[in-house]
């Protein structure tokens, strides 16, 4: 729903949005125990109801992602100059990049570095963050929830009755599997000061993530939107309510693929308001450039088809990254009959 209002300069691309008021609380997101008996089933559940889930229990230290944070907070505290400097280069594409968010046109009211990631450290072909503590820091944090990742998909794979456990988590932690890290900082948008409290701007629009699944974790500021269905497959945008201390998993596009549409790839956003600084770091888990991407075989039903025509995640990748961020990215995969 866009608002229109007297253009603000610095806002003039970047849509506001009129905020869910307290009722669109998304209160009651499914909460899995990853230390628990229960979470395999629990992940299954969670993931054909919502795509979707938050995660406590999940063993890696506050202090790993407070450090991350804290130096992340540092590093977009500098000089707008010392930033862009880290900016990506022609040959490159990580690295420090505001307001503008792929190749094709979209904007959001943050900054971001988006960072690659080799086995479970950044890639040292990457070549910022330069400072040695940001750059361990950001590497433990890295480490750490790779791990929380393999370990949600060994259980949602457990929850699905696959007799391989390490089906699904093999995808994104074996060789040449496709990571990046992305950490993202909404400032306050002062365009929106006087608008009231509940006026927000798109920090970072709607979208699926084209990979696995991405894992999430932000400070305690809110801004995570994600879109539900109600009975009437009717969509509605509820708040996730922040949670420093846990993580929250979305299913991605690849893993609507491989369980051949009975999870679905959650569309979600990030709005901004006019008074605290958001900070995320999302890890997404992708597999390697020649997976193929494909209903796994003990997920079909005899006599059961894939809703898409085969591809790799490579292809996948490629075609992604010329769409923009809210266009269905799996409709040109999808087969004809549905
Ligand atoms: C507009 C775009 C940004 C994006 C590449 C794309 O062309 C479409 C997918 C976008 C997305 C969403 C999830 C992740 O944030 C991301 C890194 C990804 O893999 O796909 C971004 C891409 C990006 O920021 O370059
Ligand atoms: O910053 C966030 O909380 C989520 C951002 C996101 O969805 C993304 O980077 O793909
Ligand atoms: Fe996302």
């Amino acid at each position: 729903m866009v608002v229109v209002l007297a253009n603000p300069p610095v806002v003039d691309q970047i849509p506001l949005l009129r905020s869910p008021g307290p009722r669109d609380s998304f209160s009651c997101v499914p909460v899995v125990d990853l230390s628990g008996p229960g979470a395999a089933r629990a992940i299954v559940d969670a993931c054909e109801r919502f795509g979707f889930f938050k995660v406590v229990n999940h063993g890696v230290p506050a202090a790993t992602m407070d450090v991350a944070e804290s130096e992340a907070v540092g590093f977009f505290a500098q000089a707008q100059a010392d930033k862009d400097r880290a900016g990506p280069r022609a040959s490159y594409p990580f690295g420090y990049g505001s307001k503008r968010i792929g190749l094709n046109g979209d904007m959001g009211w943050l900054e971001y570095l988006l960072l690659a990631v080799d086995s479970a450290s950044l890639s040292d072909a990457c070549p910022v963050p330069s400072g040695a503590a940001f750059r361990s820091a950001l590497n433990e944090y890295v480490a750490a929830v790779r791990d929380v990742a393999a370990r949600v998909l060994e259980a949602m794979a457990e929850g699905l009755g696959i007799a391989d456990a390490a089906a699904l988590s093999s995808m994104v932690t074996g060789a040449g599997s496709d990571q990046v890290f992305r950490v993202n900082h909404y400032p306050p948008c002062p365009a929106l000061q006087g608008l009231g409290c509940t006026a927000t701007a798109t920090g970072f629009g709607e979208h699926t993530d084209p990979q696995i699944i991405s894992v999430l974790r932000s400070n305690g500021t809110s801004g995570l939107q994600v879109a539900l269905r109600d009975a009437a497959q009717a969509q509605q945008w509820v708040s996730v309510p922040s949670d420093r201390d846990a993580f929250f998993v979305n299913v991605g596009d690849s893993l609507q693929v491989l369980t051949n549409g009975r999870f679905e790839s959650v569309k979600h956003r990030v709005v901004t308001n006019s008074l605290k600084s958001r900070v995320s770091f999302i890890y997404f888990a992708g597999p390697a450039l020649e997976q193929r991407i494909a209903p796994l075989a003990q997920l079909l039903a005899e006599g059961e088809e894939s809703l898409y025509r085969e591809f790799t995640w490579g292809e996948y990748k490629t075609a992604a990254y010329k769409t923009r961020l809210g266009d269905n990215r799996l409709a040109q995969f999808q087969r004809c009959s549905i």
